[in-house]
């Protein structure tokens, strides 16, 4: 699987990536700095975590108008593969590729923890190689995490099983809506997400739940 790492000016995650990418797929991920205007050839395209452009106006909306972004919007209207994690999500809901929003964490405070997930729908091209209803670790570090969405826009994602991952029972770490930590597109091409699924893929991280995102990825695009 050929894929590539968008990386902005204060991105910190997109090196765990590599690393993750590398260990589990076998291939180093292309670096994509973010004032290129086109991106190269892949399967998938990784929008990694951080403090892009240091969270200015708000986590993700300067990243969200960079040059890449445009290629990155046609391509993924297009249909290649994308996966947004903590800022990526709020970068991709800045650029109105994923429904909702990313609001400061009802506690107001930098949550850095292992939590619990849910997988809430194994049928897609990022959750394959979950169970329906599994639980796994992964660990969050964000201040801005509690997902929102209007009413109608909360009902249709629900409605077209748009949510991939919840927070478990107990282990919402930021006041998001009906405890949601990932959720996709309409099309199933392009997933965000709030934990660090690349920061638990080895024994010496203390873990590797996170595999089975990189392994359904895999899957799909094999
Ligand atoms: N780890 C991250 O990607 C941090 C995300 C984001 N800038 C926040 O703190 O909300």
């Amino acid at each position: 699987m050929k894929s590539a790492v968008i990386v902005f000016p204060g991105s910190n995650r997109d090196r765990d990536m590599f690393h993750a990418m590398e260990l589990i797929t076998g291939k180093r991920p292309e670096a994509v700095w973010h004032t290129e205007t086109s991106l190269p050839d892949v399967d998938l395209v990784i929008v990694p975590g951080g403090f892009s452009y240091g969270d200015y106006l708000r986590s993700g909306a300067i990243a969200a108008r960079s040059p890449i972004l445009k290629d990155l919007v046609k391509k993924a209207e297009a249909g290649i593969n994308v996966l947004g994690v903590c800022n990526g999500f709020q970068i991709l809901t800045e650029a109105g590729l994923l429904p909702g929003a990313l609001m400061r964490n009802a506690g107001l405070k930098f949550v850095c923890k292992e939590i619990m997930l849910e997988t809430a729908n194994d049928a897609t091209r990022f959750s394959t190689a979950f169970k329906k209803g599994q639980i796994w670790r992964c660990p969050v570090a964000h201040h801005d995490g509690n997902y929102f969405a209007d009413d109608d826009t909360l009902k249709a994602v629900e409605d077209n099983a748009q949510v991939v991952f919840r927070y478990a029972q107990g282990s919402n770490p930021n006041g998001s809506l009906n405890d949601i930590a990932g959720v996709m597109n309409t099309k199933g091409n392009v997933l965000g997400m709030m934990p660090h699924p690349e920061n638990l893929v080895e024994d010496l991280n203390g873990g590797t739940d996170g595999r089975l995102l990189f392994e359904s990825l895999l899957n799909k695009a094999a």
